[in-house]
């Protein structure tokens, strides 16, 4: 079956992520390597629908594995939900000779994939996202980059923080899912972290816990929010009012999305991309690269958007000992 894939199409969807441009690259060489044609598709699912489509050489991809964003460019096709559109998408392969696609992108993007799967298109996903929210991976092209810039960041308004003995509040990305709020909590040694998946609103909590940081001497107080619960700047207001500490609220926002991917960002994108080439050759279709307990593997769409994973409540437990 893998000598019947001739032409591979490649695209990325929903949110860039740094190392996107190092699977793209991967993809790219690992195909023609192989002997196949590659296809560009721009604009995710968006441009398969426009039809724009164009072929992509070794040398198209030079010069891109230290970028951020996608070559490709990237966006988010709500119209992609509807069977009549998915329909419309495989046409659009089919006619341009693409016996199968590389879908960079996260949760969203895989369930476009699994619908072009079930309209008969051999097609492979490979994670990308900076949120790190796909049950089947422990690891997302991007979130390695993002949570790096994020601390950064986070390690500079510290300092402000402290200088003003201010209480900051610091809104980290993430959608639904506090994987960069736990990470930057603890690379950032934050006194509180706020979670979707564990915070239960008792800011009484939070108002107490700074009043006895400040009798103990400390100059500061750091709060991770993650975008799943929001609303920092009126949180800063009412802590400012409950507890007299000067406070501020800082949204990191986009930010967080961009920039030069991190060495593992590059590494396992590249892994990622050329892994997908190899298994969409071997004949296997309808599958999600993914890298679980330290391989890199794949599985099935179905299964893989079936999957769940939480939050490691032992992260969870240790970030709150560390910032007494
Ligand atoms: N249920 C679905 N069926 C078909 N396509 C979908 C579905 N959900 C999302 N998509 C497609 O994937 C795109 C990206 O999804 P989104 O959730 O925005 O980003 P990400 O893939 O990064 O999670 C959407 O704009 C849409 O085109
Ligand atoms: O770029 P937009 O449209 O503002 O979307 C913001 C969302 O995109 C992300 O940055 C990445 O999410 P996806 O990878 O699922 O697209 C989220 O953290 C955030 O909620
Ligand atoms: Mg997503």
């Amino acid at each position: 079956m893998g000598k019947d894939i001739k032409t591979i199409g490649v695209l990325t969807s929903g949110g860039d992520a740094p190392g996107m441009n190092a699977a793209i690259r991967a993809v790219v060489r690992q195909a023609i390597s192989k002997g196949k044609k590659v296809k560009g598709i721009k604009r995710g699912y968006a441009g398969l629908l426009d039809e724009e489509i164009v072929d992509l050489e070794a040398k198209h991809v030079s010069d891109i594995i230290q970028r951020g964003g996608t070559m490709l460019l990237t966006a988010r096709c709500p119209e992609f939900k509807e069977p009549e559109v998915q329909q419309q998408a495989a046409e659009i392969c089919r006619k341009h000779g693409i016996d199968g696609m590389v879908i960079i992108g996260g949760d969203g993007s895989f369930r476009g994939a699994q619908k072009l799967a079930a309209q008969g298109i051999n097609t492979i996903g490979i994670p990308g996202t900076i949120d790190l929210d796909i049950a089947c991976t422990d690891y997302t092209i991007g979130f390695d980059t993002a949570v790096n810039t994020a601390m950064q960041a986070i390690d500079k308004i510290r300092d402000t923080s402290t200088s003003h003995e201010r209480c900051s509040i610091i809104e980290v990305m993430g959608r639904s899912a506090g994987y960069i709020a736990l990470w930057c909590g603890l690379a950032n040694g934050a006194e509180r972290i706020l979670l979707p998946e564990k915070y239960n609103y008792d800011e009484q909590k939070i108002v107490n816990s700074i009043i006895e940081n400040r009798k103990r001497g400390k100059k500061h107080y750091i709060i991770i929010n993650a975008e799943g619960i929001g609303h920092s700047t009126s949180l800063a207001r009412r802590i400012e009012a409950a507890t007299g500490m000067e406070a501020r609220a800082t949204i990191l926002g986009h930010m967080q999305r961009g920039g030069s991917p991190t060495c593992k960002d590059r590494v396992y994108a590249s892994t990622m991309g050329a892994y997908a080439v190899d298994i969409l050759c071997e004949g296997k279709s309808k599958r999600i690269v993914s890298y679980r307990d330290g391989k890199f593997c794949d599985d099935d769409v179905d299964e893989a958007l079936a999957m769940t994973k939480d939050i490691s409540d032992y992260q969870y437990s240790i970030a709150k000992n560390l910032s007494i």
